[in-house]
């Protein structure tokens, strides 16, 4: 209940350790984009985001909204139109490559150039940063090496050569890459692209779980909206507008932001649920279905999926009816019943039956 006493919370009276935790990454009024033969095409522009450690963060925009073009400019292998990028409170651009090599991981989506390299050795690669100049590993460095084997599960892959792994385990090899360069921050442009959903999640939970656990920083881009809102603790938005929108997934879902960062015909956003769904309803099929489980969800997909707005004022019913392991779906119209024992037959009938409605309708 509000009284004149109750103040607003907001993020400047938040808990002082979470405030205070130093910026791992920082863009100041940043622009990003392109510059070709004097024409400049502005991708992102006036950005202002912060990441801290042991965020996990999931950048999410449509195709060509900008996020390789930020990821690359985070990184410092493209230039800035405007504006500043700081990593641990320092300017990128002051920064030493060997040095940035000790503070930001990259994994970028394209493929890797590794020549007759096996994967053990590509793998030691990431500890270059450290190594002496003659790139001896030392005890350590092996210690970090097995751990994050370990951790992926590409143990049995290590001594094949780079050029005969799948697009799938050449990911995990360069997100392995990656940990074993052991840095506060970790950038990855689409890591789980090639990857099936089982392993999807695996990398995604072992991302997380390293976040969690060890402080880092890590940033991902990708199109996984389901994966992203469902593990991410906060959310960046590459705007149609060319703004970045940053949240909770939940925050980003409950004020629209997220619906129109995707806002496309023919796709409708469910807020309940936080996913999209192809539109097909048609707004002369009307049907109401009664029952409820398992088997009232998958029948209320299928004939969502056929155009079918499902409501309480159509007098045209489909019951579900369910005993002990039987079931079946009996349609009443009119003071008939029809009985069917399989979605795909209930759906052929309604075909059939709304098309000669239709027909009738055109001929009137
Ligand atoms: N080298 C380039 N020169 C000029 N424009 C470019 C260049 N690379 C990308 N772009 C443009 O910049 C915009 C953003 O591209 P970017 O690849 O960053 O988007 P994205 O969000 O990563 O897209 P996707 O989800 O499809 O991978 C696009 O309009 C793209 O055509």
């Amino acid at each position: 209940m509000y009284t004149e006493n109750t103040i607003s919370y907001t993020s400047v009276m938040r808990n002082a350790s979470v405030k205070d935790a130093p910026d791992i990454l920082r863009a100041q009024n940043l622009s990003i984009g392109y510059k070709a033969k004097g024409k400049v095409t502005p991708v992102g522009s006036a950005l202002e985001f912060t990441l801290k450690p042991g965020q996990f963060v999931c950048l999410l925009g449509s195709n060509g909204a900008g996020k390789s073009t930020l990821i690359r400019t985070l990184a410092g292998i493209q230039n800035p139109l405007e504006g500043k990028v700081y990593i641990g409170g320092v300017d990128i651009n002051t920064i030493q490559k060997a040095t940035l090599a000790q503070k930001l991981s990259l994994v970028l989506a394209e493929n890797v150039q590794a020549g007759n390299l096996n994967v053990y050795t590509v793998l030691t690669l990431g500890r270059y940063p450290y190594a002496d100049w003659f790139g001896t590993l030392r005890k350590h460095d092996k210690v970090i090496i097995k751990e994050a084997i370990r951790a992926t599960g590409i143990e049995k892959y290590l001594d094949k050569q780079i050029h005969q792994l799948s697009d799938g385990e050449r990911q995990k090899v360069m997100i392995t890459r990656a940990l074993i360069q052991d840095t506060p921050l970790i950038i990855l442009d689409e890591p789980t692209a090639h990857l099936d959903l089982p392993n999807r999640v695996e990398i995604i939970r072992l991302l997380r779980r390293m976040a969690r656990q060890t402080k880092k920083a890590i940033l991902l881009s990708t199109h996984e909206l389901d994966l992203a809102l469902q593990t991410a603790d906060r959310i960046w938005l590459m705007m149609p507008n060319q703004s970045l929108i940053t949240g909770t997934p939940e925050d980003l879902i409950l004020n629209g932001t997220f619906e129109k960062a995707f806002r496309k015909s023919g796709f409708d956003f469910c807020r309940e649920t936080g996913t999209f769904k192809v539109n097909t309803l048609e707004d002369n099929k009307r049907i109401q279905l009664k029952g409820d489980g398992t088997l009232y969800f998958w029948t209320h997909r299928a004939l969502e999926r056929e155009g079918f707005y499902i409501t309480e004022s159509s007098a045209t019913i489909l019951y579900i009816q369910e005993h002990h392991d039987d079931y079946c779906w009996m349609f009443e119209s009119e003071g008939n019943a029809i009985r069917f024992n399989t979605i795909e037959n209930v759906i052929e009938y309604l075909r059939d039956r709304f098309l000669h409605q239709e027909n009738a309708v055109e001929k009137v």
